[in-house]
């Protein structure tokens, strides 16, 4: 029975997924979470759907991945006898740059470029490498895959991807558009097309993936050929934290008036705009839905821009395709929040869709047709599954040797 351990590496989390790949089920996942602060602790599911916690003193990457494949062995909770029957870890890595267009066999090679990576990801791609590290020491004889948030962005022409500042800067530092959530964008236009029985290489497709952080995508004949988000996770759509697309004329004044330096507008940008900036109560949609029923002015200007902004990237990207076949959303407002795609798709029909808002009303996070049968563009939800996703590369990777 082959497993495959998928780790997603963040600055203070691990979140974790074992497969069983025969039957591509999970058998144990979780997380750490707080890695190197107080209270951090292992949370994990049990088969059953019972949540478990064990807190613990997880003050690096190395002790978090240890503590969870002690967990994976252990006789009360787990579900290996010997990390043996782990064929392989798949590392969920954020920045590969310009360097890798699909997933690789992580060698010595490949640990040296994702170093010089770091400069384009400060904040992603250092865990992501501890991740690797920490792998390299317990489980010296195991392969590992890097799978990464860019490869899939990397069929984008050169006027999608160029900024409008000197060529110099990009021959020197490699200031571009990458995009990212590729792994997810590439499974749910994929499934969708499965789903709906049609050929993938002759779509055009948007996929709006919106769950904390968001992207839109362009994909033609099953490459993607635009996306909102940019040289980092910050450009594009307004997220959970972070802004979006805002005027560079604003940011410089920003950084004089408040005399920030580039730290602090980076921390601004990333971590306290976005919803949270606007709405000034949570990231969270769920909570800005609550305070929006309170009748929190706030809260619905926040929605209204979030919704707004995905609505302009859907429509730009249509005039990128030219034309429309296929419209995904996925990610965890994209699934679950119908008010987003109700607005979202509100008075498009002049470009082809048209919204059952009823059944869109009632459904979510499974996959369905919530377009009327008349409209032209076909609107899908496809749950996402970026771990899947990286485990079956991960064996496609080994099988290839
Ligand atoms: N039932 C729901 N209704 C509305 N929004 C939801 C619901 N469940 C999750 N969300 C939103 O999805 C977000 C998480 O999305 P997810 O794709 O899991 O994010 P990430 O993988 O980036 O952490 C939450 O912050 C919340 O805003
Ligand atoms: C790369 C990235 O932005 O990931 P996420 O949106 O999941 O934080
Ligand atoms: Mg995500």
């Amino acid at each position: 029975m082959m497993k495959i351990l998928v780790l997603n590496c963040g600055s203070s989390s691990i979140k974790y997924k074992l497969f069983e790949m025969e039957s591509k089920e999970v058998v144990a996942q979780g997380g750490v979470e707080k890695i190197g602060m107080k209270g951090s602790f292992l949370k994990f599911t049990l088969p059953d759907g019972q949540k478990v916690m064990l807190e613990g003193e997880i003050l690096e990457h190395r002790a978090g991945i240890e503590y969870i494949l002690g967990v994976l062995l252990s006789e009360k909770y787990g579900c290996i006898k010997s990390l043996d029957e782990i064929e392989a870890v798949g590392h969920r890595v954020v920045h590969g740059g310009e360097r890798f267009n699909s997933s690789v066999l992580i060698t010595d090679e490949v640990i040296d470029i994702l170093n010089e990576c770091i400069e384009l990801a400060p904040l992603h791609n250092p865990p992501n490498l501890k991740g690797i590290y920490a792998i390299q020491e317990l489980m010296p004889d195991t392969p590992q895959v890097s799978v990464f948030d860019t490869a899939f962005h990397q069929t984008m022409p050169d006027y999608a991807y160029m900024y409008g500042i000197p060529y110099s800067l990009y021959e020197k530092y490699g200031i571009r558009r990458y995009g990212f959530h590729g792994t997810s964008h590439r499974y749910v236009s994929a499934r969708a097309c499965e789903f709906l029985g049609v050929p993938y290489e002759e779509q055009r497709i948007i996929t709006a993936h919106i769950g904390n952080g968001g992207s839109v995508t362009a994909i033609k004949n099953g490459k993607s050929v635009d996306t909102s988000m940019g040289m980092t996770p910050v450009e594009g759509l307004i997220m959970g934290t972070r802004s979006g697309d805002v005027d560079p004329g604003a940011v410089s004044y920003i950084m004089e008036k408040e005399h920030m330096g580039t730290n602090g507008i980076s921390t601004l940008l990333n971590k306290f705009s976005g919803v949270l900036g606007i709405s000034g109560i949570s990231s969270d949609m769920r909570e800005l839905e609550a305070a929006i029923k309170a009748g929190n002015k706030r809260a619905m200007l926040a929605m209204e821009t979030y919704n707004y902004r995905i609505k302009k990237y859907i429509g730009s990207y249509a005039a990128a395709l030219g034309g429309v076949d296929i419209l995904v959303f996925t990610g965890g407002v994209g699934e679950n929040q119908f008010v987003t795609r109700r607005d979202v798709c509100k008075n498009m029909e002049f470009m082809g869709i048209e919204l059952d808002e009823e059944l869109n009303a009632s459904v979510r996070a499974k996959e369905i047709v919530i377009s009327k049968p008349t409209s032209k563009v076909k609107v899908v939800i496809i749950p996402t599954d970026e771990e899947l996703s990286i485990a079956n590369d991960t064996i496609e990777i080994l099988q290839k040797g």
